[in-house]
């Protein structure tokens, strides 16, 4: 017999450590540091903030603090210095991992956090039919996980926060595991759900190229310190084309964000010696271009969802 669902950590409690943000912001975070019990400073005196309808990618070496940032933007773990705050309403977590339920049909994922937070039915399946059309999965209903492709695994996730209709999606490397054309797709067409319900993202990435393609705004994190050593503005408008990726301007830009990183490595702040791990970042072609400076109930996560029927 599986296990029932009992609420856990992740969906409980409401965001304690996380306050009210002023109209027309969808998150700040001012002077945040993190340094865990075991000593370790994570993070230290970063100040960024998320407009309404603002897409900002965050990039970083491995280990810089991007999933800890994140995890404080969730409430999930409080700072221990500085403040973040952000708009009413829980924010939408979306992982690497799409974290389905393989018992359940595409429609019946879909609709289970509606119907956790106890939607009657006949409204939930008109939130269900909403989110399957916008995510492009109308027709695979009754599909299980098992049949469909990652990228369309990570389409359910997304339909599934966005029954929601969260003001803020925090998104943990979402399409790091699907391939480049795939990764490419579903990039933009996040773009266009977030141009059509005008939601708020802070968009963890990996790749450089992707974070300039999908986002106004792009924060560099020191692999060393913790700070946020730049913030490059994305100069492209929306709808931006699939083919800017291969405008001259995109690789001057690109490459702002890529020297940004590389800087990164060697920030005269640490107080560490070299970081161990090697940068594992795709640098862009093209020479220097952008502007360059420092600068309800709980969310979405199902880890503790075991036992959902
Ligand atoms: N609970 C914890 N206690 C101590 N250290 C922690 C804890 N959680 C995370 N860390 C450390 O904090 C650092 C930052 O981790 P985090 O996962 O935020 O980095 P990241 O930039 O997201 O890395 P990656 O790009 O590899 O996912 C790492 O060195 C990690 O070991």
């Amino acid at each position: 017999m599986r296990p029932r669902f009992r609420p856990g950590p992740q969906r409980a409690s409401r965001r304690p450590a996380v306050g009210l943000a002023p109209a027309g912001t969808a998150l700040a975070f001012e002077h945040v540091g993190m340094t865990f019990p075991d000593g370790s400073e994570v993070l230290r005196d970063l100040s960024l903030t998320v407009g309404d309808h603002d897409i900002v990618a965050l990039v970083g070496a491995s280990g810089s603090g991007k999933s800890t940032l994140l995890r404080i933007a969730a409430g999930l773990t409080p700072p221990t210095s500085g403040t973040v705050s952000a708009g009413p309403g829980s924010p939408a977590l979306i992982f690497q991992d799409p974290t389905l339920l393989p018992w359940r049909t595409v429609a019946g994922n879909v609709g289970l956090f509606a119907e956790l937070d106890g939607v009657p039915r006949a409204q939930r399946a008109g939130l269900v039919a909403d989110a399957l059309a916008l995510t492009g999965l109308s027709g695979y209903e009754h599909h299980r996980p098992r049949a469909l492709s990652g990228g369309m695994r990570m389409r359910v996730s997304l339909a599934r926060a966005l029954t929601a209709r969260p003001a803020l999606f925090l998104l943990d490397e979402p399409f790091g595991a699907l391939d480049e054309i795939t990764r490419q797709r579903l990039g933009d067409e996040l773009v266009r759900l977030h141009l059509r319900e005008g939601f708020a993202g802070l968009f963890v990435t990996h790749s450089v190229v992707e974070a300039v393609a999908l986002a106004r705004r792009v924060g560099v994190l020191s692999a060393r310190s913790g700070r946020l050593v730049a913030e490059v503005e994305i100069p492209f408008d929306y709808p931006r084309t699939e083919t800017l990726r291969y405008d001259a301007a995109f690789g001057r830009v690109a490459r702002t964000v890529s020297e940004a990183l590389k800087d990164s490595f060697s920030d005269r702040h640490s107080k560490t010696p070299d970081h161990p791990s090697a940068p594992d970042h795709p640098s862009a072609p093209g020479p220097p271009g952008a502007e360059h400076q420092p600068g309800s109930a709980g969310p979405a996560g199902i880890d503790d969802l075991a036992g959902v029927e």
